[in-house]
């Protein structure tokens, strides 16, 4: 067969015309095509051509939306109508970066299983959650999390598919992240602490205004900095400001890769180096790409020093970290894990401490309740340092207060989509195997089967008449991402933090939120991002702050 274009004659392969007459649906598209009328390819026959195709790609797009609507094997569930068809919507939704608001919503109007996508239900249910992310769960990550894989690396722990070679990475990380590791970074947590009161005091001298969502964040990337790679990173230090743009880089990454993990190409189109270049050169957005090089250089210094008298970090123990066969861990390896590191370590943290201020600012009686547990324990004690992690962990009321305000607004709270594994239903009904299906945390958190009809509203005190309820609601949490094999493997981190940095603020300074009416704005990619939790503080004159 040929064909000619501009007086020029092509030969069409014989594969290709094999192809197309596959294709052909109907005799006319056949007739078209046969070399009577591609010897002379006139635009009648053009017309002729573009009808009957508009008219099967219509016949053919009806065909999918009927399907989807009414044959799917997710037809049964409910869930809106655009959600039936495209997984747009999903995408759409998630875009508005209200998603905290948004699922709770969905689940409010179409019920404890929802169709959020053509193939993905959003769950609230307890069974489904262990299944799901519980201990032993056969469930897998789907292909959203390889979004964050770090291109010409390895695979990393957070967005490892694999559930053999998932278990490999987490198995030689988790000795770092244990308590009793942890602890041993607790002096350094709090040289962070001690600027940070000294600057926020100071700051408070100057105007009693305080923007908290920044000096939250400047701690929080400063502990990670002394955990991760032995040194703060400097951002309360520069009062809070950030230092070389790495938080606002972070935060815009986030952004665009969880939306392109949704859509088609995923991130091509922005971990592509090319791409990436021609982007930064046009001034437009490049992902993670300084976080990355960031991160390079910071690890192969290190790498660089290995035998200088290096304190013990996080840092050091990925650069001790091995292969399955013995060999040492590739650079690639132990950067993605100092990236996971910041990238997962540092914002959900911060997200977490001023949670726990702005539900203890807005509630009088909790902020009263707490304050005096404290300062209790701080006159009893006749301390006259900081209040250590293991001492914050005998105020039942602090730990509850923390646990109660992360429960109510997680820090992550878009959907965790797993694939069902065999044999998968939810309240009675089948999901066929490797459908999506997600739960959100703050959805499942707000469960009024587990927390009680006032599930919603934020009090403390569920957590401590009763320590076999409490240990059951425990169960059902889904802050740090259910119980499971993919849990928050950093969560000791956070935990150790907010609980310090809210014990020690309570016992030096005495805050309120400036606008009750207007206490943040929430932006939500991934996780809910509190901007501007503008706050009045003052120093407690009999609890004065140690300069530093
Ligand atoms: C309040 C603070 C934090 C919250 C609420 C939180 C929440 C979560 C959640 C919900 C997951 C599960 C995600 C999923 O299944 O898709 C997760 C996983 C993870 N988190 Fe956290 N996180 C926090 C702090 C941290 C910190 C401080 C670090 C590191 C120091 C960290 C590192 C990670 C990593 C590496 C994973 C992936 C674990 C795996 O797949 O095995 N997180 N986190």
């Amino acid at each position: 067969m040929t064909s000619q274009l501009q007086g020029k004659t092509f030969q069409i392969p014989s594969r290709i015309q094999k192809h197309a007459a596959h294709l052909m649906a109907t005799h006319q598209l056949q007739d078209i095509f046969s070399s009577r009328h591609f010897d002379g390819f006139s635009l009648s026959d053009m017309r002729a051509l573009a009808v009957p195709i508009a008219v099967s790609a219509v016949v053919f797009l009806f065909s999918i939306i009927l399907y989807r609507i009414y044959f799917h094997p997710l037809a049964q569930f409910p869930g809106p109508f655009m959600a039936k068809i495209t997984g747009y919507w999903r995408t759409y939704q998630y875009s508005k970066g209200t998603w905290d608001r948004n699922i709770l919503e969905i689940h409010k109007k179409y019920g404890r299983t929802v169709r959020i996508a053509p193939n993905e239900l959003a769950i609230v249910d307890e069974a489904a959650l262990r299944t799901l992310y519980g201990h032993g769960t056969k469930a897998l990550k789907t292909k959203w999390y390889s979004v964050w894989d770090v291109p010409d690396t390895a695979p990393q722990l957070f967005s490892e598919l694999d559930k053999v070679h998932h278990g490999f990475l987490r198995k030689r990380l988790s000795s770092a992240y244990s308590m009793s590791s942890i602890m041993k970074y607790e002096a350094y947590i709090q040289t962070c602490l001690d600027l940070l009161w000294t600057r926020l005091s100071r700051a408070a001298a100057v105007s009693p205004v305080v923007n908290m969502s920044e000096w939250a964040n400047a701690l929080a990337f400063d502990v990670i900095g002394e955990l991760g790679y032995g040194e703060p990173l400097g951002h309360v230090a520069a009062d809070a400001k950030d230092v070389g743009g790495l938080r606002g880089g972070i935060l815009s990454g986030f952004i665009m890769l969880s939306l392109l993990g949704n859509l088609p190409g995923r991130a091509f189109w922005v971990n592509n180096q090319v791409i990436s270049k021609i982007s930064a050169w046009l001034g437009g957005p490049t992902a993670f790409i300084g976080f990355r090089d960031w991160s390079e250089k910071k690890v192969k210094d290190r790498l660089d020093n290995l035998d200088s008298s290096q304190r013990e970090d996080l840092l050091s123990h990925f650069c001790r970290m091995k292969k399955g066969n013995g060999e040492p861990a590739s650079l690639g390896e132990i950067l993605v894990e100092a990236m996971n590191l910041v990238g997962a370590g540092a914002d959900t943290t911060s997200i977490g401490i001023r949670t726990c201020l702005y539900f203890t600012a807005m509630h009088p009686h909790v902020y009263k309740r707490v304050k005096e547990e404290v300062d209790q324990f701080y006159l009893e004690n006749n301390l006259t340092r900081p209040i250590t992690y293991q001492e914050t962990q005998e105020l039942p009321y602090l730990k509850a207060v923390v646990k109660e305000a992360t429960r109510i607004l997680p820090s992550i709270v878009w959907q965790l989509p797993r694939h069902t594994p065999p044999n998968f239903s939810v309240r009675g009904q089948k999901v066929p195997q490797g459908t999506t299906v997600s739960i959100s945390p703050i959805a499942q958190n707000h469960d009024e089967e587990v927390f009680g009809a006032d599930a919603a509203a934020f009090k403390p005190e569920r957590w401590m008449n009763d320590p076999a309820r409490a240990k059951y609601m425990d169960t059902c949490l889904m802050t740090f991402g259910g119980n499971g094999p993919r849990m928050c493997i950093g969560r000791n981190v956070a935990l150790v933090e907010m609980h310090t940095f809210i014990a020690q603020f309570i016992h030096h300074f005495d805050f309120e939120i400036v606008d009750k009416n207007k206490p943040w704005r929430v932006t939500t990619y991934w996780f809910a991002y509190q901007h501007d939790l503008m706050m009045r503080i003052r120093v407690r004159p009999e609890f004065p702050v140690k300069q530093v």
